[in-house]
């Protein structure tokens, strides 16, 4: 059997899309690893299969899938990319789908960008989560390499944020995966270098869990401004600056994260074989 997709990207962080709605289709870890593979598949940081949904009000379940096969609560850019096609579709200007972690409010924005409601940020320990009890404005018990004491928050999947004075400085091809991988983070977690610009732009690089490093990271630009926020370091909107380009993020008083960038559509295609 074989299966019609779409290559999309979010600021370079890109993803193989499938619309299964209406033929259900649930990869092995092995199936995504090998279409994930750049070198002998199609390539991708994330695997995002859009499935029935039963939630009222919801055009689909957006599920999502690592490079490394495994399934996670939260992807911004595809959120972006899918809120996108969903509108499309429709014809609407505002689409409701659901995730893992929840449901989303996608809507059109200026310039051809999208936004998209989040959800809230996750503040307790146990919520990112964390190994034990501890303060997630400046989690002390995680520390190498000479950074220590990063902000942990969730935005449906775990993050941790270290505030620095030069990202292009840290070394995060050969630190990312020992902080990925850190014992304090049971579920591994998303890792952020960010670096205050001005009260309304920081610069960010990121290492992802089950990606490694990539061009951007929406959830991971939210968990950074709601961090700088917590720390006092910026307003409650601002431009988060990646190696990809500008998400615009803003952490409402009522805890609600807003999302905004652009979504592209690379190619389409067929994949076959054991599908
Ligand atoms: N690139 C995605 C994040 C994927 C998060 C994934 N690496 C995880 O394990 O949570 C984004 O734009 O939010």
């Amino acid at each position: 059997m074989t299966r019609e997709f779409l290559k999309m990207h979010g600021l370079g962080n890109d993803f193989v899309v499938i619309d299964a709605r209406n033929t259900p289709y649930q990869p092995s870890e092995a199936e995504v690893r090998a279409i994930a593979n750049r070198r002998t598949g199609v390539g991708c940081d994330q695997f995002i299969v859009l499935e029935p949904s039963d939630a009222p009000g919801a055009s689909g379940f957006m599920r999502i899938r690592n490079a490394d096969g495994g399934e996670v609560g939260a992807c911004g850019n595809a959120s972006r990319c899918v809120g996108w096609l969903l509108m499309e579709e429709s014809g609407g200007d505002r689409v409701t789908f659901q995730t893992a972690a929840g449901l989303l409010h996608a809507s059109r924005a200026d310039n051809g960008r999208i936004t998209v409601d989040m959800g809230p940020a996750r503040l307790d320990w146990s919520e990112v989560p964390l190994a034990g009890p501890a303060d997630t404005l400046r989690v002390e018990a995680v520390a190498h390499a000479g950074y220590a004491g990063p902000v942990a928050v969730s935005m449906g999947n775990p993050h941790a944020v270290f505030f620095v004075d030069d990202v292009d400085a840290v070394p995060l091809d050969d630190i990312g995966a020992a902080l990925e991988h850190h014992p304090f983070f049971p579920e591994r977690a998303n890792i952020e270098f960010a670096q205050i610009l001005s009260p309304t732009s920081i610069r960010m690089r990121v290492w992802e869990r089950g990606a490694g490093i990539t061009q951007a990271c929406g959830s991971g630009s939210c968990a950074t401004q709601v961090a700088a926020v917590r720390r006092g370091l910026t307003e409650r909107k601002a431009d988060v600056i990646l190696d990809g380009g500008t998400l615009t993020i803003e952490w409402t008083e009522d805890n609600r994260v807003l999302m905004t960038g652009p979504v592209a559509v690379s190619f389409s295609g067929r994949l076959s074989a054991g599908l």
